[in-house]
């Protein structure tokens, strides 16, 4: 579904190769500044490699216009502009824009929204202005329109950064069962032990470059926290549910640059 061939994006990302299969969810991890927002943007189409290229259902999706690419792929970026002026439910409806660019929703449309707005407990808020929602309804907000746009394939960036423990859970469990319908979701995700639970397969990003790639618990290997995220941890199994976690015990000193 998605090809990343030999990546370069300098002098941020370098030789970056993988195949990500519909049906998956997959966590791009790494510490920060390792380069999981460029490589989801060039995911996304939104930069053109120096080398190397990404294939979208076969296609070079950097070459691909906007309209295209939105059909194919909904991209939550990082952090959305401060000033928004609209209520929610105009904004999500923007997901339906490259259905219909005129603006002019049909029923089709509008139950996009209506899924979408129920899906992210955004019913009671949807005439509400984005200027006035807190940080995390605004993210739920976020993500609904990408849900909204309807596309095979959601490339997130830390979607759940900001939300309460009830979203966070939430939003993943959501995730995973659009990857049970045959979707491939990315997301990029700082909580390691959520990406243990939730994420079939973990990229994991250091300067750039893949330092790790296959399902978590191949990945978290207590060398791996140490050299890539420079923390002293250990993998476990919870013993109440069998779920992979991590004891962490100290922050260790960082390489001076
Ligand atoms: N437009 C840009 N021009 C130059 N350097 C950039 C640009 N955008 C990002 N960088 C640099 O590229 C590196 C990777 O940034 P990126 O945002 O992809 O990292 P990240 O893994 O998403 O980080 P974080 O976890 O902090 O969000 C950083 O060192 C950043 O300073």
């Amino acid at each position: 579904m998605i090809r990343i061939d030999r990546l370069e994006y300098r002098p941020i990302l370098s030789e970056i190769c993988a195949e990500l299969d519909p049906g998956q969810v997959v966590g791009l991890v790494g510490p920060n500044g390792a380069g999981k927002t460029t490589l989801l943007r060039a995911m996304a189409g939104l930069l053109r490699p120096t080398q190397g290229a990404v294939h979208v259902l076969g296609e070079p999706i950097h070459a691909r216009e906007p309209r295209w690419r939105a059909r194919r792929v909904a991209y939550l970026p990082q952090f959305l502009p401060e000033e928004i002026p609209f209520a929610v439910r105009e904004f999500v409806e923007m997901g339906r824009y490259s259905h219909h660019p005129s603006g002019a929703l049909d029923a089709s449309d509008r139950r996009h929204v209506n899924e979408a707005l129920d899906a992210m407990g955004l019913v009671q808020l949807q005439d509400v202005p984005l200027a006035h929602l807190s940080g995390g309804e605004r993210q739920r907000a976020a993500i609904a329109r990408c849900l909204a746009q309807g596309a095979p394939i959601l490339l997130l960036d830390e979607p759940i950064a900001s939300l309460d423990i009830h979203y966070q859970l939430d939003i993943l469990q959501r995730l995973r069962s659009f990857a049970a319908d045959g979707r491939l979701v990315v997301i990029a995700i700082h909580h390691l032990e959520l990406a243990m639970s939730y994420c079939d397969r973990t990229l994991c990003l250091d300067g750039g470059r893949l330092a790790a790639d296959g399902p978590p618990e191949r990945v978290f290997t207590p060398e791996l926290l140490q050299r890539v995220f420079r923390v002293d941890a250990r993998p476990f199994r919870d013993p109440h549910t069998g779920a992979l976690r991590l004891s962490f015990s100290a922050a260790l000193p960082s390489i001076p640059e």
